[in-house]
Protein backbone atom coordinates (compact mmCIF):
# COMPACT_ATOMS: atom_id res chain seq x y z
CA UNK A 1 0.00 0.00 0.00
CA UNK A 2 0.87 3.70 -0.58
CA UNK A 3 1.92 3.97 3.51
CA UNK A 4 5.89 3.91 3.84
CA UNK A 5 6.27 1.32 6.57
CA UNK A 6 10.06 1.37 6.08
CA UNK A 7 10.95 5.18 5.22
CA UNK A 8 14.64 4.23 5.64
CA UNK A 9 14.45 0.46 3.92
CA UNK A 10 12.77 2.04 0.99
CA UNK A 11 15.88 4.04 0.34
CA UNK A 12 18.17 1.16 0.64
CA UNK A 13 19.34 -1.02 -2.52
CA UNK A 14 17.87 -4.26 -0.80
CA UNK A 15 15.19 -6.46 -1.98
CA UNK A 16 11.53 -4.56 -1.28
CA UNK A 17 8.68 -6.06 -0.38
CA UNK A 18 6.49 -4.50 -3.38
CA UNK A 19 9.09 -6.15 -5.79
CA UNK A 20 8.41 -9.55 -4.10
CA UNK A 21 6.80 -12.50 -6.53
CA UNK A 22 8.23 -9.96 -9.29
CA UNK A 23 10.22 -12.27 -11.00
CA UNK A 24 11.68 -10.97 -13.97
CA UNK A 25 14.43 -9.04 -11.86
CA UNK A 26 17.43 -10.34 -12.11
CA UNK A 27 19.65 -12.05 -9.42
CA UNK A 28 22.66 -10.48 -8.35
CA UNK A 29 23.40 -6.55 -7.50
CA UNK A 30 20.76 -4.48 -7.34
CA UNK A 31 22.84 -0.99 -8.11
CA UNK A 32 26.17 -1.24 -9.82
CA UNK A 33 29.21 0.46 -7.86
CA UNK A 34 30.05 4.35 -7.42
CA UNK A 35 33.58 5.36 -8.90
CA UNK A 36 35.32 5.65 -5.60
CA UNK A 37 35.98 9.46 -6.18
CA UNK A 38 31.87 9.78 -5.79
CA UNK A 39 31.86 7.96 -2.83
CA UNK A 40 30.70 10.96 0.08
CA UNK A 41 34.45 11.29 1.85
CA UNK A 42 33.23 13.30 4.65
CA UNK A 43 31.06 11.15 7.69
CA UNK A 44 27.47 11.35 7.68
CA UNK A 45 25.88 14.29 10.15
CA UNK A 46 24.93 13.49 13.32
CA UNK A 47 22.94 15.24 15.69
CA UNK A 48 24.99 17.95 17.51
CA UNK A 49 25.81 16.40 20.84
CA UNK A 50 27.06 13.69 19.03
CA UNK A 51 30.72 12.70 17.51
CA UNK A 52 31.77 9.39 15.37
CA UNK A 53 34.74 7.32 16.80
CA UNK A 54 36.42 4.94 15.48
CA UNK A 55 36.73 2.17 17.95
CA UNK A 56 40.36 0.22 18.45
CA UNK A 57 39.34 -2.78 19.70
CA UNK A 58 42.73 -3.99 20.14
CA UNK A 59 42.78 -1.18 23.35
CA UNK A 60 41.67 -2.87 26.65
CA UNK A 61 39.86 0.38 27.67
CA UNK A 62 38.03 0.78 24.42
CA UNK A 63 37.27 -2.92 24.26
CA UNK A 64 35.85 -2.28 27.63
CA UNK A 65 33.55 0.65 26.44
CA UNK A 66 32.10 -1.45 23.93
CA UNK A 67 31.80 -4.21 26.17
CA UNK A 68 29.74 -2.29 28.28
CA UNK A 69 27.31 -0.89 25.64
CA UNK A 70 26.72 -4.24 24.39
CA UNK A 71 26.22 -5.91 27.66
CA UNK A 72 23.79 -3.17 29.13
CA UNK A 73 21.77 -2.47 25.55
CA UNK A 74 22.18 -5.27 22.63
CA UNK A 75 19.95 -7.99 22.01
CA UNK A 76 17.36 -9.02 24.34
CA UNK A 77 14.41 -12.24 23.85
CA UNK A 78 11.29 -11.49 23.33
CA UNK A 79 10.27 -11.14 27.34
CA UNK A 80 13.42 -9.22 28.03
CA UNK A 81 14.63 -11.86 30.58
CA UNK A 82 17.93 -12.84 28.73
CA UNK A 83 20.48 -10.30 26.75
CA UNK A 84 23.47 -11.53 25.11
CA UNK A 85 26.56 -10.90 27.28
CA UNK A 86 29.44 -11.50 24.37
CA UNK A 87 33.13 -11.51 26.59
CA UNK A 88 35.70 -8.97 25.13
CA UNK A 89 37.81 -12.33 24.23
CA UNK A 90 34.96 -13.16 21.75
CA UNK A 91 34.50 -9.21 20.63
CA UNK A 92 38.12 -9.37 19.82
CA UNK A 93 37.93 -12.40 17.92
CA UNK A 94 34.92 -11.68 16.00
CA UNK A 95 35.98 -8.13 14.68
CA UNK A 96 39.69 -9.02 13.63
CA UNK A 97 39.41 -11.98 11.57
CA UNK A 98 41.93 -11.45 8.79
CA UNK A 99 42.05 -8.42 6.43
CA UNK A 100 39.81 -6.49 9.05
CA UNK A 101 39.78 -2.60 8.75
CA UNK A 102 39.71 -0.82 12.10
CA UNK A 103 37.67 2.10 10.40
CA UNK A 104 34.67 -0.34 10.30
CA UNK A 105 34.44 -0.62 13.98
CA UNK A 106 32.32 2.42 14.30
CA UNK A 107 31.15 4.22 17.64
CA UNK A 108 29.30 7.21 18.82
CA UNK A 109 30.01 9.08 21.42
CA UNK A 110 28.51 12.16 23.66
CA UNK A 111 31.08 15.00 23.05
CA UNK A 112 30.81 16.21 26.49
CA UNK A 113 31.56 13.27 27.94
CA UNK A 114 32.99 10.82 25.56
CA UNK A 115 30.16 8.48 26.41
CA UNK A 116 30.29 5.49 24.02
CA UNK A 117 26.39 5.43 22.88
CA UNK A 118 25.86 3.24 20.01
CA UNK A 119 28.00 1.10 17.85
CA UNK A 120 28.03 -1.11 14.52
CA UNK A 121 30.99 -2.92 12.73
CA UNK A 122 31.37 -4.66 9.88
CA UNK A 123 33.99 -7.27 8.67
CA UNK A 124 35.18 -8.21 5.09
CA UNK A 125 33.82 -11.51 4.26
CA UNK A 126 34.13 -13.68 0.73
CA UNK A 127 30.94 -15.13 0.34
CA UNK A 128 29.34 -17.50 -2.53
CA UNK A 129 25.87 -16.92 -3.81
CA UNK A 130 25.32 -19.84 -5.87
CA UNK A 131 27.42 -20.31 -8.60
CA UNK A 132 29.37 -16.24 -7.18
CA UNK A 133 31.67 -15.40 -4.89
CA UNK A 134 31.19 -12.00 -3.56
CA UNK A 135 33.62 -9.51 -1.43
CA UNK A 136 31.08 -8.52 1.46
CA UNK A 137 31.12 -7.06 4.36
CA UNK A 138 29.41 -8.38 7.14
CA UNK A 139 27.41 -5.94 9.63
CA UNK A 140 27.19 -6.96 12.72
CA UNK A 141 27.12 -5.27 16.63
CA UNK A 142 24.18 -2.44 15.86
CA UNK A 143 23.40 -0.98 19.35
CA UNK A 144 22.03 2.53 20.10
CA UNK A 145 21.93 3.07 23.79
CA UNK A 146 18.40 2.29 25.45
CA UNK A 147 18.06 6.16 26.35
CA UNK A 148 18.94 7.28 22.87
CA UNK A 149 16.33 4.87 20.73
CA UNK A 150 13.85 5.94 18.25
CA UNK A 151 15.46 8.97 17.38
CA UNK A 152 16.37 7.75 13.71
CA UNK A 153 20.23 6.86 14.66
CA UNK A 154 20.46 3.65 13.56
CA UNK A 155 19.70 4.52 9.87
CA UNK A 156 22.66 6.97 10.10
CA UNK A 157 24.82 3.81 11.52
CA UNK A 158 24.23 1.81 8.50
CA UNK A 159 24.61 4.86 5.94
CA UNK A 160 27.97 5.16 7.87
CA UNK A 161 29.47 1.89 8.29
CA UNK A 162 28.25 1.63 4.20
CA UNK A 163 30.08 4.71 2.90
CA UNK A 164 32.86 3.10 5.06
CA UNK A 165 32.91 -0.29 3.71
CA UNK A 166 32.63 1.82 0.18
CA UNK A 167 35.43 3.81 0.18
CA UNK A 168 37.47 0.05 0.29
CA UNK A 169 35.69 -1.03 -2.96
CA UNK A 170 32.77 -3.31 -1.32
CA UNK A 171 29.71 -3.00 -2.32
CA UNK A 172 28.03 -5.86 -1.31
CA UNK A 173 26.93 -7.29 2.50
CA UNK A 174 25.29 -9.81 5.02
CA UNK A 175 23.77 -9.64 8.20
CA UNK A 176 21.08 -11.34 10.50
CA UNK A 177 18.39 -10.07 12.56
CA UNK A 178 15.60 -10.84 14.61
CA UNK A 179 13.32 -8.42 13.21
CA UNK A 180 11.73 -9.00 10.05
CA UNK A 181 13.24 -5.78 7.39
CA UNK A 182 12.85 -5.39 3.70
CA UNK A 183 13.69 -8.41 2.55
CA UNK A 184 15.09 -11.74 4.35
CA UNK A 185 16.76 -14.12 1.87
CA UNK A 186 15.38 -16.87 4.44
CA UNK A 187 14.13 -16.64 7.52
CA UNK A 188 15.51 -19.62 10.43
CA UNK A 189 13.95 -20.76 13.49
CA UNK A 190 16.66 -21.09 16.14
CA UNK A 191 16.25 -24.43 18.83
CA UNK A 192 17.62 -25.23 22.15
CA UNK A 193 19.29 -28.46 23.69
CA UNK A 194 19.37 -28.63 27.70
CA UNK A 195 22.35 -29.25 29.48
CA UNK A 196 21.62 -28.30 32.72
CA UNK A 197 17.74 -28.24 33.27
CA UNK A 198 17.15 -27.49 36.74
CA UNK A 199 18.74 -24.14 36.11
CA UNK A 200 17.10 -23.68 32.83
CA UNK A 201 13.48 -24.02 34.54
CA UNK A 202 15.26 -22.00 37.32
CA UNK A 203 15.98 -18.66 35.46
CA UNK A 204 12.21 -19.35 33.36
CA UNK A 205 14.07 -20.18 30.23
CA UNK A 206 12.66 -23.37 30.00
CA UNK A 207 9.32 -24.84 31.55
CA UNK A 208 8.40 -28.11 33.45
CA UNK A 209 6.68 -30.27 31.25
CA UNK A 210 2.95 -31.46 31.69
CA UNK A 211 3.44 -34.63 33.65
CA UNK A 212 7.22 -34.06 34.09
CA UNK A 213 8.82 -34.03 37.26
CA UNK A 214 12.27 -32.57 37.97
CA UNK A 215 14.13 -35.56 38.20
CA UNK A 216 12.35 -36.87 34.93
CA UNK A 217 13.62 -33.77 33.41
CA UNK A 218 16.90 -34.02 34.78
CA UNK A 219 17.50 -37.91 33.60
CA UNK A 220 15.85 -37.23 30.17
CA UNK A 221 18.97 -34.74 29.06
CA UNK A 222 21.17 -36.48 31.25
CA UNK A 223 24.42 -36.88 29.02
CA UNK A 224 27.24 -39.76 28.77
CA UNK A 225 30.55 -38.73 30.95
CA UNK A 226 32.78 -39.37 27.88
CA UNK A 227 32.49 -38.71 24.28
CA UNK A 228 31.38 -42.10 21.95
CA UNK A 229 33.38 -41.57 18.40
CA UNK A 230 36.64 -43.21 18.00
CA UNK A 231 39.07 -40.34 17.28
CA UNK A 232 37.39 -37.83 18.77
CA UNK A 233 39.78 -34.97 19.85
CA UNK A 234 40.40 -31.11 19.79
CA UNK A 235 41.60 -29.19 16.54
CA UNK A 236 44.69 -28.09 16.17
CA UNK A 237 46.88 -25.45 14.19
CA UNK A 238 48.39 -28.60 12.12
CA UNK A 239 45.35 -29.69 11.16
CA UNK A 240 43.87 -26.07 9.48
CA UNK A 241 44.84 -27.26 5.88
CA UNK A 242 42.96 -30.65 5.56
CA UNK A 243 40.01 -29.16 8.00
CA UNK A 244 39.52 -26.49 5.21
CA UNK A 245 39.65 -28.94 2.55
CA UNK A 246 36.73 -31.06 4.25
CA UNK A 247 34.61 -27.47 5.17
CA UNK A 248 35.29 -26.24 1.32
CA UNK A 249 33.87 -29.19 0.52
CA UNK A 250 30.60 -29.59 2.21
CA UNK A 251 29.81 -25.60 1.89
CA UNK A 252 29.85 -26.21 -1.30
CA UNK A 253 26.32 -27.97 -1.43
CA UNK A 254 24.69 -24.94 -0.25
CA UNK A 255 23.26 -21.63 -1.85
CA UNK A 256 24.97 -19.33 0.25
CA UNK A 257 28.75 -19.71 2.11
CA UNK A 258 31.35 -18.59 3.04
CA UNK A 259 34.47 -18.91 0.91
CA UNK A 260 37.13 -20.01 3.63
CA UNK A 261 40.80 -20.31 2.92
CA UNK A 262 42.76 -21.79 5.59
CA UNK A 263 43.80 -18.04 6.90
CA UNK A 264 39.76 -17.71 7.50
CA UNK A 265 39.86 -21.80 9.03
CA UNK A 266 42.58 -20.70 11.03
CA UNK A 267 40.91 -17.68 12.62
CA UNK A 268 37.64 -18.63 12.60
CA UNK A 269 37.86 -22.60 14.00
CA UNK A 270 41.10 -22.66 15.62
CA UNK A 271 39.66 -23.14 19.25
CA UNK A 272 40.19 -20.27 21.34
CA UNK A 273 39.44 -20.44 24.95
CA UNK A 274 35.57 -19.39 25.83
CA UNK A 275 35.35 -18.12 22.38
CA UNK A 276 34.89 -21.18 20.19
CA UNK A 277 35.52 -24.90 20.16
CA UNK A 278 36.14 -27.21 17.74
CA UNK A 279 36.47 -30.80 17.26
CA UNK A 280 37.40 -33.44 14.75
CA UNK A 281 37.49 -36.93 13.94
CA UNK A 282 40.79 -38.43 12.96
CA UNK A 283 40.39 -42.21 11.44
CA UNK A 284 42.38 -44.42 13.96
CA UNK A 285 43.89 -46.26 11.05
CA UNK A 286 44.23 -43.82 7.90
CA UNK A 287 44.66 -41.05 10.20
CA UNK A 288 42.61 -39.20 7.83
CA UNK A 289 40.06 -36.42 8.82
CA UNK A 290 36.99 -37.68 8.47
CA UNK A 291 34.51 -35.25 10.32
CA UNK A 292 34.37 -32.02 12.09
CA UNK A 293 32.24 -29.99 14.61
CA UNK A 294 32.34 -26.89 16.30
CA UNK A 295 30.38 -24.49 18.69
CA UNK A 296 30.89 -21.14 19.88
CA UNK A 297 30.21 -19.75 23.19
CA UNK A 298 27.98 -16.55 23.96
CA UNK A 299 26.72 -16.42 27.66
CA UNK A 300 23.07 -14.25 28.21
CA UNK A 301 22.99 -11.97 31.05
CA UNK A 302 20.15 -13.37 33.06
CA UNK A 303 17.71 -10.25 33.91
CA UNK A 304 16.33 -9.66 37.45
CA UNK A 305 16.99 -13.27 38.85
CA UNK A 306 17.64 -13.76 42.51
CA UNK A 307 19.72 -16.67 42.12
CA UNK A 308 21.52 -16.30 39.13
CA UNK A 309 23.31 -13.81 36.98
CA UNK A 310 24.45 -15.48 33.60
CA UNK A 311 23.08 -18.15 31.02
CA UNK A 312 26.12 -20.20 29.76
CA UNK A 313 25.44 -21.17 25.88
CA UNK A 314 27.35 -22.93 23.68
CA UNK A 315 25.77 -22.19 19.56
CA UNK A 316 26.34 -24.58 17.06
CA UNK A 317 29.05 -23.02 14.35
CA UNK A 318 30.30 -25.25 11.64
CA UNK A 319 29.57 -29.29 11.15
CA UNK A 320 30.80 -31.29 9.09
CA UNK A 321 30.12 -35.47 8.16
CA UNK A 322 31.51 -37.79 5.75
CA UNK A 323 31.88 -40.83 7.79
CA UNK A 324 30.36 -40.65 11.55
CA UNK A 325 26.69 -40.13 11.58
CA UNK A 326 25.50 -36.53 12.00
CA UNK A 327 23.39 -37.68 15.43
CA UNK A 328 26.64 -39.37 16.89
CA UNK A 329 28.90 -36.22 16.28
CA UNK A 330 26.92 -33.54 17.54
CA UNK A 331 26.01 -35.59 20.53
CA UNK A 332 29.58 -35.67 21.11
CA UNK A 333 29.75 -32.41 20.91
CA UNK A 334 26.77 -32.01 23.51
CA UNK A 335 28.90 -34.56 25.65
CA UNK A 336 31.80 -31.43 25.58
CA UNK A 337 29.58 -28.87 26.52
CA UNK A 338 27.81 -30.57 29.01
CA UNK A 339 31.25 -31.12 30.46
CA UNK A 340 32.75 -27.47 30.31
CA UNK A 341 29.59 -26.94 32.15
CA UNK A 342 27.63 -24.72 29.50
CA UNK A 343 23.37 -24.40 30.32
CA UNK A 344 22.28 -25.12 27.07
CA UNK A 345 23.20 -25.60 23.76
CA UNK A 346 21.66 -23.68 20.79
CA UNK A 347 21.00 -24.54 17.13
CA UNK A 348 19.73 -22.39 13.85
CA UNK A 349 18.05 -24.92 11.48
CA UNK A 350 20.32 -23.71 8.64
CA UNK A 351 22.58 -26.36 6.86
CA UNK A 352 22.09 -29.95 8.13
CA UNK A 353 20.72 -29.14 11.41
CA UNK A 354 17.42 -30.37 10.87
CA UNK A 355 18.52 -33.92 11.02
CA UNK A 356 19.92 -33.92 14.87
CA UNK A 357 17.18 -31.16 16.38
CA UNK A 358 14.58 -33.20 17.25
CA UNK A 359 16.54 -36.55 17.97
CA UNK A 360 18.94 -35.20 19.69
CA UNK A 361 15.97 -33.60 22.30
CA UNK A 362 16.47 -29.51 21.02
CA UNK A 363 13.61 -27.88 21.69
CA UNK A 364 12.05 -25.20 19.44
CA UNK A 365 12.98 -21.46 20.54
CA UNK A 366 10.83 -18.79 20.48
CA UNK A 367 11.26 -16.71 17.26
CA UNK A 368 13.42 -16.49 14.36
CA UNK A 369 16.58 -15.11 12.49
CA UNK A 370 16.36 -13.57 9.42
CA UNK A 371 19.23 -13.55 7.13
CA UNK A 372 19.80 -10.46 4.71
CA UNK A 373 21.96 -8.92 1.76
CA UNK A 374 22.69 -5.64 1.13
CA UNK A 375 22.79 -4.85 -2.73
CA UNK A 376 22.07 -8.35 -4.06
CA UNK A 377 18.60 -10.03 -5.13
CA UNK A 378 18.64 -13.50 -4.98
CA UNK A 379 15.34 -14.56 -6.87
CA UNK A 380 13.16 -16.64 -4.52
CA UNK A 381 13.64 -16.70 -0.62
CA UNK A 382 16.03 -19.89 0.44
CA UNK A 383 14.63 -22.54 2.65
CA UNK A 384 17.20 -22.70 5.56
CA UNK A 385 18.68 -25.95 4.97
CA UNK A 386 20.28 -24.14 1.70
CA UNK A 387 22.04 -21.44 4.33
CA UNK A 388 25.45 -22.50 4.88
CA UNK A 389 26.34 -19.39 6.55
CA UNK A 390 26.11 -18.56 10.46
CA UNK A 391 26.95 -15.10 11.56
CA UNK A 392 27.89 -14.36 15.09
C1 LIG B 1 27.75 -2.31 0.95
C2 LIG B 1 27.84 -2.29 2.54
C3 LIG B 1 26.47 -2.15 3.26
C4 LIG B 1 26.63 -2.20 4.83
C5 LIG B 1 25.26 -2.01 5.51
C6 LIG B 1 24.32 -3.21 5.29
C7 LIG B 1 23.01 -3.04 6.10
C8 LIG B 1 23.27 -3.32 7.62
C9 LIG B 1 21.97 -3.12 8.41
C10 LIG B 1 22.22 -3.28 9.92
C11 LIG B 1 22.37 -4.73 10.31
C12 LIG B 1 22.62 -4.89 11.81
C13 LIG B 1 22.81 -6.38 12.13
C14 LIG B 1 23.08 -6.62 13.59
O1 LIG B 1 23.72 -5.84 14.27
C15 LIG B 1 22.45 -7.87 14.25
S1 LIG B 1 20.69 -7.52 14.63
C16 LIG B 1 20.85 -6.81 16.26
C17 LIG B 1 20.53 -5.32 16.24
N1 LIG B 1 20.74 -4.74 17.56
C18 LIG B 1 19.85 -4.88 18.55
O2 LIG B 1 18.79 -5.43 18.40
C19 LIG B 1 20.30 -4.30 19.88
C20 LIG B 1 19.15 -3.64 20.64
N2 LIG B 1 18.46 -2.67 19.80
C21 LIG B 1 19.05 -1.47 19.48
O3 LIG B 1 20.17 -1.16 19.85
C22 LIG B 1 18.23 -0.54 18.59
O4 LIG B 1 16.87 -0.89 18.70
C23 LIG B 1 18.67 -0.60 17.11
C24 LIG B 1 20.07 -0.01 16.98
C25 LIG B 1 18.64 -2.03 16.60
C26 LIG B 1 17.69 0.25 16.28
O5 LIG B 1 17.67 1.56 16.80
P1 LIG B 1 16.28 2.23 17.23
O6 LIG B 1 16.58 3.41 18.07
O7 LIG B 1 15.40 1.17 17.77
O8 LIG B 1 15.61 2.70 15.82
P2 LIG B 1 15.92 4.04 15.04
O9 LIG B 1 17.31 4.49 15.27
O10 LIG B 1 14.83 5.02 15.36
O11 LIG B 1 15.79 3.57 13.50
C27 LIG B 1 14.63 2.89 13.06
C28 LIG B 1 15.00 2.27 11.75
O12 LIG B 1 16.02 1.27 11.98
C29 LIG B 1 15.56 0.03 11.44
N3 LIG B 1 16.07 -1.08 12.25
C30 LIG B 1 15.69 -1.45 13.49
N4 LIG B 1 16.38 -2.52 13.90
C31 LIG B 1 17.24 -2.84 12.87
C32 LIG B 1 18.22 -3.86 12.69
N5 LIG B 1 18.46 -4.80 13.63
N6 LIG B 1 18.91 -3.90 11.53
C33 LIG B 1 18.65 -2.99 10.55
N7 LIG B 1 17.73 -1.98 10.67
C34 LIG B 1 17.05 -1.93 11.83
C35 LIG B 1 14.04 0.09 11.53
O13 LIG B 1 13.50 -0.84 10.63
C36 LIG B 1 13.82 1.56 11.11
O14 LIG B 1 13.98 1.68 9.71
P3 LIG B 1 12.65 1.76 8.76
O15 LIG B 1 11.92 3.01 9.16
O16 LIG B 1 13.15 1.75 7.35
O17 LIG B 1 11.87 0.49 9.10
C1 LIG C 1 23.20 -13.61 15.13
N1 LIG C 1 23.60 -12.28 15.66
C2 LIG C 1 23.44 -11.21 14.65
C3 LIG C 1 23.03 -11.94 16.99
C4 LIG C 1 21.56 -11.73 16.98
N2 LIG C 1 20.96 -10.57 16.71
N3 LIG C 1 19.60 -10.73 16.82
C5 LIG C 1 19.32 -12.02 17.18
C6 LIG C 1 18.14 -12.72 17.41
C7 LIG C 1 18.21 -14.08 17.75
C8 LIG C 1 19.47 -14.73 17.82
C9 LIG C 1 19.57 -16.17 18.16
C10 LIG C 1 20.30 -17.00 17.30
C11 LIG C 1 20.43 -18.34 17.61
C12 LIG C 1 19.83 -18.83 18.77
F1 LIG C 1 19.92 -20.12 19.06
C13 LIG C 1 19.11 -17.99 19.66
C14 LIG C 1 18.98 -16.65 19.33
O1 LIG C 1 18.29 -15.75 20.09
C15 LIG C 1 17.53 -16.31 21.19
C16 LIG C 1 16.75 -15.15 21.79
N4 LIG C 1 17.69 -14.30 22.50
C17 LIG C 1 18.07 -13.10 22.06
C18 LIG C 1 18.93 -12.62 23.04
N5 LIG C 1 19.05 -13.55 24.02
C19 LIG C 1 18.28 -14.61 23.65
C20 LIG C 1 20.64 -14.04 17.60
C21 LIG C 1 20.56 -12.70 17.27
Amino acid sequence: GGVQKHRFWETQPVGQFKDLGDSSLPEGPIEPPTPLSDVRPDPYGLPSAYEWSTCDISDPSVCLEVYTLLTNNYVEDDENMFRFNYSKEFLQWALRPPGFFPSWHIGVRVKSTKKLVAFITGIPARLRVRDEVVRMAEINFLCVHKKLRSKRLAPVMIKEVTRRVHLENIWQAAYTAGVVLPTPIATCRYWHRSLNPKKLIDVGFSRLGARMTMSRTIRLYKLPDATVTPGFRKMELRDVPEVTRLLRGYLARFAVAPDFDEDDVEHWLLPTENVVDSFLVESPVTHEITDFCSFYTLPSSILNNPNYTALKAAYSYYNVTTKTPLLQLINDALIVAKQKDYDVFNALDVMENEGFLKELKFGPGDGQLHYYLYNYRIRNALHPSELGLVLL
